[in-house]
């Protein structure tokens, strides 16, 4: 199992009380396979892909990444963890404006101390591995909404990561787009071995998924397979 999330309950401030976002949610998603998320608005989704990108800690339950169990980290342990092993795409794809497709995804590698000449060959390839070889030189305000999504997901993947987390990949695109978009995702998802949680509110994008798993009121439903 490369991401495991073990009776979690989170809980915000919500006036004098506390809001319960997670109910004892338990949930394994193994390598090279894709596990779709749906839900309601206000069900949790974010709630839960923000936990197992150990961005939040939960009151109570586990998150293992990759077999390590992330449990009393210390904040630079969690951050040395998302940066080798977790890969998150947004909704929308924050590129630095002044970079060039390439460049997104060498940052990621300049900050883990890499070397450049390595970097530039690792996103180059990962550009081709998205459809985006020719287009390696162009900056965001050059590139339609569907290759900005492109360049992201191979960001995502510039550190060779276990886990992906994927958070409604295609609200900004076309049904044809967006189609194409999750079609990538899990094709990388079985190439390169990634435990990946896609967050969906489009129900055409359930059937390329491995399982499907329903929220409500921070409840999961048990994953069945999908289609
Ligand atoms: N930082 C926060 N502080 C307080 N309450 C929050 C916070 N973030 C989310 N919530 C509440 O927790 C619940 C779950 O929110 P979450 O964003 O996880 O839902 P979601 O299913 O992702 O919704 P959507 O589909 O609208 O994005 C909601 O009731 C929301 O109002």
């Amino acid at each position: 199992m490369s991401l495991r999330l073990t009776d979690i309950t989170l809980t915000y401030p919500d006036g004098d009380g506390r809001l319960t976002a997670l109910d004892r949610v338990t949930l394994d998603v193994p390598r090279g396979t894709v596990t779709a998320v749906i839900g309601p608005s206000g069900s949790g989704k974010s709630s839960l892909l923000a936990v197992a990108a150990t961005l939040i800690t939960p009151d109570s339950g586990t998150v293992t990444v990759d077999g390590a169990d992330t449990t009393g980290m210390s904040r630079g342990d969690l951050a040395g963890l998302r940066r080798h092993r977790i890969g998150v795409v947004f909704q929308q794809p924050n590129l630095l404006p002044a970079l060039t497709a390439a460049e997104q995804l060498q940052v990621m590698a300049h900050i883990d101390g890499r070397r450049p000449r390595a970097a530039r060959g690792r996103a180059l390839d990962l550009l081709g591995a998205v459809g985006m070889a020719d287009r390696a030189d162009r900056r965001p305000h050059q590139l339609s909404g569907g290759q900005r999504q492109r360049v992201n997901i191979a960001r995502a993947l510039m550190n060779d990561p276990g886990v992906l987390l994927v958070d409604e990949p295609t609200s900004a695109l076309d049904h044809e787009r967006g189609a194409a978009v999750i079609g990538l995702i899990t094709r990388l998802t079985r190439e390169r071995g990634t435990a990946t949680v896609l967050v969906t509110h489009d129900h055409a994008h359930l059937a390329v998924a491995d399982r499907v798993t329903e929220v409500h009121d921070g409840r999961l439903t048990p994953p069945a397979p999908a289609g």
